[in-house]
């Protein structure tokens, strides 16, 4: 199915969603250990986008189908309810949102508020039916090593360079138990978007673990950090490496690769018209809010 995106609002439009979701942020940022809503709405923002497949261009971004309770309930998206709850007061702010914009804008809104790249985003998502919900298993485990995500990411086109500049998200938020079988002490760094994923995966000592839900991870004591089997495969694999080293060493390549990066995963599968200009959103920071 094409999908052509939509384009119905101005630019100041969008902006006041983005400050709604911004101000919201600030307002319940004890959420999560004080890790606030930003982790989970980029986490949300990449799934309702990682269902995407480009054989026959189902899943992804565009019809908002997270909403429905097939792909809610997706074992694999556990805890991600709590950015769809954060979501549905602007939703109800903004009726003339599609669930599609909203869920990607969260994204874009939550990284840049964490002091993050300024992400180009385009509207015109258009709600689709729940005949249109993808089925689950469309999104990556994290038990494996290089060779499944780098198969993982081949549904996507993705280069190792583009697959590690993606992955250095896990910056952001935590691992949680209950929801994923994985634990990651959370630190206060972790609501800032930055290159230290890439600087603890080098420096850091990273100890294999049985986890107390039976999962390998693998732990630094010192920090109290945590990396998931596939956050690691990024460090075993040479040709995944070079760019960790990169990324490590060089914060505005990181910026500049992630953004595009992230831009070409929410807005896969979808048709642009050349007049649908990106908006490009100020922070509350910049507008002196
Ligand atoms: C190999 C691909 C990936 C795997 C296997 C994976 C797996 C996971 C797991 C298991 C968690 C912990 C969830 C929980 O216990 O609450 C997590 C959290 C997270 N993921 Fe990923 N992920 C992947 C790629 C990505 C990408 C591409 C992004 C964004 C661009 C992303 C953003 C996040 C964020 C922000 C969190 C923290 C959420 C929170 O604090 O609630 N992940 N991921
Ligand atoms: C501090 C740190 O490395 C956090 N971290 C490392 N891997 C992660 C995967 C999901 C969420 C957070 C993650
Ligand atoms: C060829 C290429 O991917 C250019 N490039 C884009 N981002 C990079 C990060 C580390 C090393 C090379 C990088």
């Amino acid at each position: 199915a094409l999908h052509t995106a939509q384009q119905e609002k101005n630019s100041e439009d969008y902006q006041e969603v983005y400050n709604a979701i911004a101000t919201k942020m600030r307002e319940e940022k004890d959420f999560d250990n004080n890790n606030g809503y930003g982790p989970v709405l980029v986490r949300l923002s990449w799934h309702v986008s990682g269902t995407w497949d480009k054989r026959d261009n189902s899943g992804g971004s565009f019809g908002g189908t997270y909403r429905f309770k097939k792909e809610m309930n997706d074992p694999l998206s556990r805890g991600l309810q709590n950015g769809f709850k954060f979501l549905e007061s602007i939703d109800k702010q903004f009726p003339w949102l599609s669930h599609g914009d909203l869920f990607t804008l969260g994204g874009v809104t939550a990284i840049q508020e964490m002091q993050g790249p300024k992400i180009p985003w385009r509207s015109g998502r258009v709600d689709e039916p729940e005949s249109m919900v993808p089925d689950n298993g469309r999104l990556p485990e994290p038990h494996y090593g290089a060779d499944y995500v780098r198969s993982y990411y081949e549904r996507f086109n993705f280069t190792d360079q583009e697959v590690v500049a993606l992955l250095g998200a896990h910056v952001l938020g935590k691992a949680h138990l209950k929801n994923s079988g994985y634990d990651g002490p959370w630190d206060d760094e972790s609501n800032i978007f930055s290159n230290a994923f890439y600087d603890n995966l080098l420096k850091l000592k990273w100890t294999p673990e049985i986890n107390d839900a039976g999962n390998k991870q693998y732990d630094n004591k010192e920090k109290g950090y945590m990396m998931l089997p596939t956050d690691y495969a990024l460090f075993q694999d040479p040709k995944y490496l070079k760019y960790v080293k990169a990324y490590a060493n060089d914060q505005d390549l990181f910026f500049k690769d992630f953004t595009k990066v992230y831009t070409k995963l929410i807005e896969n599968g979808i048709e642009f018209p050349k007049e649908n200009k990106p908006h490009l959103f100020k922070t509350l920071k910049e507008q002196g809010k």
